[in-house]
């Protein structure tokens, strides 16, 4: 049956878990049903019944189509079209008391001391705890620990290898696994939507591995079934370009003796280990506790009281101003009219009730992303997107057009962005560039306007029909394009282009540097013809380079900031190695390698609260704390790792010079990195960092061969990290010489104007190898 034909023939809509459905995707659905309905009701008449609670989990955030994670009920319509509020408060799956108690205290995140002892004194061994399920915040994690659990499982293992198509970046996100390594007896879950009784997040067990597909027992209810599971497409596809980002044959099973809190919501487990590490969100390890049923049956490990976070104070709000309002015998009070509301809703981005102002620019328009992010899987099935296509002729959509203009505002937009590929702005720049994407005309209409100005600025100063322009003649059209940036009407223009896709002001300054830098790309346009053999005067040296002991304390906390973001990065892509790899044939030693490259990284690594009260320069970490927008969550470096860290921006500065710039022109960073990747001191030091904080792991019946085997591991993989560490740091000061090195033109070169042209249209200073610049 189609979702067009669900959508129309459906009487009573029920949302449960609404805790983690965003204010966006609420907002698609309701317009969804709207438009496909042709009914001007809310959800197109169909009643709408959500159960859920908001002191659970919040909406996961996603980025890439610019979902800010907002909770639903901030919609403005929100309480028009919800009047009649329910609270249920008799609790049905806990009996004991302290337990019921403690888990209320934890979705709030106010923890007493008592509530505290008690989760301590739950840390120990359970009967059974083979049998239990084990939860834990990160993917990583349960993937790792289903790893292992299988491996322990007697029998002959059997991985069945997605079919792939498209980015790696969406097919990580796919819930199946690339490799699905099984074996008779071991534990899974469904994780795709297959029929009414077939429904993600079942579990059972395996009972026949065939050769393409796999029988599975389930509960059904109250009855055993075997089912044969074959492969199933799930897929990612992009509304704004109409195609798909990535596609993955795979057996809809994933091991389920671990799952993430987040899959775990909604769960009653008769026995489970709740391991606390790495929980971020408010509400999270309630959440998690709140999954059994008796105190007998719950482990609680690692449980920390700074853990444990509020949420944000329009939580307890909503709950305060709970009302059952006036309820109507026929119910007619639950199905307004949108007219009569000034059209409020609209599937604008905007997710909150800050964004009203938005509504008028997006009427009408609807598009919707099928959005696999970490813990929610596409419930649509491949033949059912194409189906879904089929409403586009309902709905009058921002549609690309493809024409040329447009297609060459697209080629900017990815232009742009590559500059910011691999820069710590990249994902924010990715996000942005998606939001543009999905309302494209909003841009082209800025970016069509922008091009006739530069057009003008160029056709006044730069007469056409001449190959080779004087020097005043560009300086004249420097000076006029540079006006032109600072003039109120640009500002503007950027200002409010950037107001129809995000109110957030946080995001708005990284959005105004991105529409910026496509001017910059505009009037690169003008001067890919130009002679590049201008001269420019010699700026003196940038600054004195402090030493690591002279160093500020918000210097030092910028430099844990850096290195916590470094670390965090090389965690990050270790553990999509780390992912990938598990049950691929013949990787066991790989898998091993990587394992053990993150220990080392760990190692180097602390949480906020320990180095609080353990770190002998604690005015730095506030320093960090505050650049870290209060997030202790982000990843913190130890004191000894710091002393790397901050030897290495030493040389990072000495090396990143003017002198160097000159000598090296568009190879400086190739220059630098070899300079600092040969430094025997620093490596000197990093070996004693690693050595104090990581020990080689090897017990006492491992023969000398064994232990040999682990030394030699372990040193190549100090020399990975190492490099990868240095190479990524180094990316990161090299940017911010970049900036300082404009500042420093801007204030004392004449020419400032041309050289900041040049420099950001030339990444890594390719003009300075083509410009006669000589050092003193
Ligand atoms: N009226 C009832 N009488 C007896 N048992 C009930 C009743 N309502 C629910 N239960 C039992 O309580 C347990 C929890 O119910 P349910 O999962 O519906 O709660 P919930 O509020 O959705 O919880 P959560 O949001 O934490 O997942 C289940 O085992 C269910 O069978």
């Amino acid at each position: 049956m189609s979702v067009k034909h669900n959508i129309q023939t459906t009487d009573l809509l029920i949302i449960d878990e609404v805790s983690m459905v965003s204010a966006k995707t609420f907002n698609k659905v309701e317009v969804l049903c709207r438009k496909v309905r042709d009914n001007n009701k809310y959800f197109g008449g169909i009643q709408v019944i959500l159960s859920g609670d908001f002191y659970q989990l919040p909406p996961v955030p996603n980025k890439i189509i610019g979902d800010s994670g907002s909770h639903c009920f901030k919609l403005p319509w929100f309480d028009d079209c919800f009047p009649h509020k329910v609270q249920l408060n008799i609790i049905h799956r806990q009996s004991e008391t302290a337990l019921i108690q403690c888990i209320n205290a934890l979705e709030k995140g106010e923890v007493s001391n008592e509530n505290v002892a008690f989760l301590n004194s739950l840390d120990r061994p359970l009967p059974n705890e083979d049998t239990a399920v084990h939860l834990y915040a990160r993917n990583y994690d349960v993937d790792i620990f289903n790893y292992n659990k299988l491996q322990q499982l007697q029998g002959d293992l059997k991985t069945y290898k997605s079919t792939d198509v498209g980015s790696d970046f969406y097919l990580r996100k796919f819930l199946a696994p690339k490799n699905l390594g099984l074996k008779v007896g071991c534990h899974v879950m469904l994780v795709r939507n297959l029929s009414d009784t077939l429904v993600n997040g079942l579990c059972g067990t395996v009972t026949q591995l065939n050769s393409d597909s796999v029988d599975v027992k389930f509960i059904i209810s109250n009855k055993l079934s075997t089912v044969t599971l074959k492969p199933v497409v799930f897929t990612t596809y992009d509304p704004a370009d109409k195609e798909y980002l990535a596609k993955r044959t795979q057996i809809p099973l994933k091991l389920a003796y671990a799952i993430t809190i987040h899959k775990a919501q909604g769960m009653s487990l008769k026995r489970v280990v709740v391991n606390c590490e790495y929980c971020f969100q408010p509400g999270q390890i309630g959440v998690a506790v709140g999954r059994a049923e008796q105190v007998e049956g719950l482990r609680v490990c690692n449980f920390k009281k700074s853990m444990c976070r509020k949420h944000p104070s329009h939580v307890s709000d909503f709950y305060n101003n709970f009302t059952l309002g006036i309820l109507k015998d026929d119910l007619s009070c639950c199905r307004h009219v949108i007219e009569n509301n000034g059209e409020k809703n609209d599937d604008s981005d905007s997710d909150d009730d800050d964004n009203d102002d938005d509504d008028d620019s997006n009427d009408n328009t609807c598009t919707y992303a099928i959005d696999d992010n970490f813990n929610s899987d596409s419930d649509f099935s491949d033949s059912e997107i194409e189906k879904l296509e089929v409403l586009d002729s309902f709905i009058e959509t921002n549609v690309l057009t493809k024409d040329q203009s447009s297609s060459q505002a697209k080629a900017a937009i990815d232009s742009v962005f590559n500059e910011y590929v691999g820069s710590h702005l990249e994902n924010d720049m990715k996000s942005f560039k998606m939001t543009i994407l999905e309302n494209f005309s909003i841009f082209d209409e800025w970016y069509q306007s922008q091009i006739s100005i530069i057009e003008d600025i160029g056709l006044i100063s730069l007469p056409e029909g001449e190959k080779n322009y004087t020097a005043k003649q560009q300086h004249d059209f420097f000076m006029k394009f540079h006006k032109h940036l600072n003039s109120e009407e640009y500002v503007n223009s950027v200002k409010s282009t950037i107001s129809m896709y995000s109110k957030d002001e946080g995001t708005s300054a990284i959005y105004y540097q991105f529409m910026t830098a496509i001017l910059f790309y505009l009037e690169r346009r003008f001067f890919e013809d130009l002679p590049s053999h201008l001269n420019l005067q010699e700026p003196e040296s940038i600054k004195n380079i402090p030493t690591s002991d002279e160093l500020s304390s918000p210097a030092r906390g910028k430099i844990r900031y850096i290195s916590g973001y470094v670390l965090a990065k090389l965690k990050h892509n270790l553990s999509i190695k780390i992912r990938n790899s598990l049950f691929a044939v013949g990787s066991e030693s790989k898998i091993a390698k990587l394992q053990d490259q993150m220990n080392i990284l760990s190692s180097l690594c602390s949480s906020y609260d320990v180095l609080l009260n353990s770190s002998i320069d604690p005015e730095s970490l506030e320093e960090t704390k505050r650049k870290q927008n209060e997030r202790e969550s982000l990843t913190n470096i130890t004191d000894v790792t710091f002393d790397f860290f901050s030897k290495l921006e030493t040389l990072c500065r000495q090396k990143l010079s003017h002198i160097n710039l000159v000598e090296h022109g568009k190879n400086l960073f190739s220059y630098v990195t070899d300079e600092i990747l040969n430094d025997k001191c620093l490596f000197d030091l990093w070996v004693q960092t690693l050595t104090s904080n990581y020990n080689i792991q090897y017990t006492s019946s491992d023969n000398i061969h064994n232990i040999i085997h682990s030394i030699t591991l372990s040193s190549e993989n100090y020399i990975d990290i190492y490099n990868s560490a240095v190479h990524l740091f180094l990316k990161v000061s090299f940017s911010q010489f970049r900036r300082d090195y404009l500042t420093f033109l801007k204030k004392k070169n004449g020419c400032f104007v041309r050289c900041h042209l040049y420099l950001l249209f030339f990444p890594q200073f390719k003009i300075f190898s083509q410009l006669k610049i000589s050092a003193k």
